[in-house]
């Protein structure tokens, strides 16, 4: 899969494919992570890429002329992607939009600034995304975001068990996890994750996803669709807690 970044600030956004697993898929090809800077494609002496609003108001809008000659050279070079606007005006981003987006072989990722970018842009864009509902000074992290989320759901990337457990793969919160040592400062771990027995820890670990979500997330708990594992981890639940 290819993601393309196009932002004012390219340094800003390169430590999303030099860290972790992301840089993994990028080294072994998986991911193909390219960023460019919009400057590079404004044609004017001081490489202009915001101007005053028509209209009047505070702050500056994001001149249309430079995407206009970037997305000139890059349909050509490398073929029309599909465009993502990362925007408070857009779509909330949670797993099913991110397992779409990884679906698409070429996605480019449009980082806005200033009050905006002209509306005469959105020609280009498919998808406004937003990562939550506040303002921030660019479309920057976002960008970094929406491309740490889809690409976990590239085949590759991280282990598919590691996706499908996915505490929102499954709309329930994740369970506790521990590692050695077995007990620091007194706390223990629970002994059925030292039993070996698969059936037991899984029942266990489904319990705990239940309770927490119950308590922490009563909508996601709602929406919930139960299987036998959950039902299973219900019933010992609620003994749990009649006892
Ligand atoms: C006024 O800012 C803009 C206006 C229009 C486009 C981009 C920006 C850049 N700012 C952003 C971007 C995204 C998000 C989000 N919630 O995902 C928040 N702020």
């Amino acid at each position: 899969m290819r993601i393309s970044i196009l932002t004012i600030f390219p340094d800003f956004v390169r430590v999303v494919k030099e860290y972790g697993v992301v840089s993994q898929a990028v080294e072994n090809g998986i991911l193909e992570i390219e960023i460019f800077n919009l400057r590079d494609f404004a044609k004017d002496k001081h490489k202009t890429v915001d101007d005053y609003p028509y209209g009047g108001g505070p702050g500056m809008v994001m001149k249309p002329a430079p995407f206009f000659e970037f997305f000139k050279f890059y349909n050509e070079t490398y073929g029309k992607p599909y465009v993502v606007l990362t925007s408070p005006q857009g779509d909330v981003l949670n797993n099913s939009i991110a397992r779409e987006l990884a679906s698409k072989d070429h996605l480019l990722i449009i980082c806005g600034r200033y009050e905006g970018i002209d509306e005469r842009v959105m020609k280009f864009v498919d998808r406004e995304i937003s990562i939550g509902d506040y303002v921030l000074t660019g479309g920057e992290l976002p960008a970094m975001v929406i491309v740490d989320v889809v690409s976990r759901f590239v085949p590759g990337v991280v282990d598919e068990e590691s996706v499908k457990n996915d505490s929102f793969y499954n709309d329930l919160l994740d369970h506790p996890h521990y590692t050695r040592p077995r007990v620091i400062e007194d706390m223990r771990v629970p002994e059925v994750l030292i039993s070996g027995n698969h059936e037991e820890v899984e029942l266990w670990r489904r319990k705990e996803s239940l309770k927490k979500t119950m308590l922490k997330r009563p909508d996601l708990f709602m929406k919930h669709q139960f299987d036998e594992i959950d039902k299973r981890a219900l019933l010992s639940l609620f003994r749990e807690l009649m006892a």
